[in-house]
């Protein structure tokens, strides 16, 4: 829980992951953090070398893997451009009650590692029925719906151009048909009603997560510039007349991996 008394303050803790991670790779930068959501898993194999693989729960102030799928691992990448990618493979979710320090780890280890972007995934809902499970969207602009800030205290910060306008122009020159939309973040773990899909609708979401919102704001605050990609895994209740089966949407997840994993590796490589 994120009481005061516990006494580690984020910052320091973030420093001492960086610490960790430069100690046991040897590489004391990196300049881009990827944070993996679900669908986005192969992305990290097409970026370049992986040079090594650290279990997130050795490293200060990460948790272990709770959600399935999720390695729990880092890995540091080389990019045939040279570049060092920070790869997080354990992402917290603000719905796993571990509080909101909890969430905003991940992005403020890869800004005290050197990092100046965090590419943050995720998987969502879509609330546009043209865009069908295995659509990727660019995220333009969030509303958080979680009641919560990853700040704490008189920490105002500027949220204009918070999913950089000029990266999302390199993920359109990689690929033109990319779609871009609002993201709106609930607490879950439940998913929306219905009711709640078309509130969020109405207020100017197009995709509804459970991520995401938190650890942009927490990633500005600590100076990274945002790119946020979401990958569509299924239409949000109540827009599709009948209820996509589970199946089709790990189905749709998986059929669209080669390409939203070859658009990463393109975007980071630029
Ligand atoms: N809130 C919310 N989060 C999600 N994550 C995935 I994957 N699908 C959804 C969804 O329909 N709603």
């Amino acid at each position: 829980p994120d009481s005061l008394a516990s006494g580690t303050d984020p910052f320091d803790l973030a420093s001492a992951a960086a610490a960790a991670i430069a100690g046991r790779t040897g590489v004391d930068r990196h300049d881009v953090a990827l944070v993996l959501g679900s669908g986005w898993g192969g992305a990290a194999g097409l970026l370049g070398e992986t040079t090594h693989t650290l279990q997130a729960a050795d490293l200060p102030g990460f948790n272990p893997p709770t959600v399935a799928g999720h390695a729990g691992t880092v890995l540091s990448v080389l990019t045939p451009a040279g570049r060092r990618v920070l790869v997080l493979g354990a992402r917290t979710h603000y719905y796993e009650g571990r509080g909101v320090r909890a969430v905003a780890h991940g992005v403020r280890t890869a800004a005290a590692a050197g990092c100046s972007v965090v590419v943050l995934t995720n998987g969502c809902g879509g609330l546009n029925p043209d865009w069908p499970a295995g659509t990727p969207v660019l995220i333009r602009d969030h509303i958080n719906l979680t009641a919560a800030s990853p700040l704490e205290g008189a920490t105002f910060v500027d949220l204009t151009d918070l999913y950089s306008r000029r990266l999302r122009g390199i993920a359109r020159e990689v690929d033109p048909t990319l779609e871009e939309g609002v993201y709106a973040q609930f607490t879950g773990p439940h998913y929306e009603t219905p009711a709640e899909v078309q509130y969020a609708r109405r207020i100017g979401a197009d995709l509804v997560g459970m991520s995401t919102a938190l650890e942009a704001i927490a990633a500005r605050h600590a100076g990274l510039e945002v790119l946020g990609v979401s990958l569509v895994t299924n239409l949000a209740a109540g827009i599709s007349p009948a209820p996509l089966s589970h199946a089709e949407v790990i189905e749709a997840g998986l059929a669209a991996g080669p390409r939203i994993s070859r658009l990463l590796a393109d975007i980071v490589g630029r």
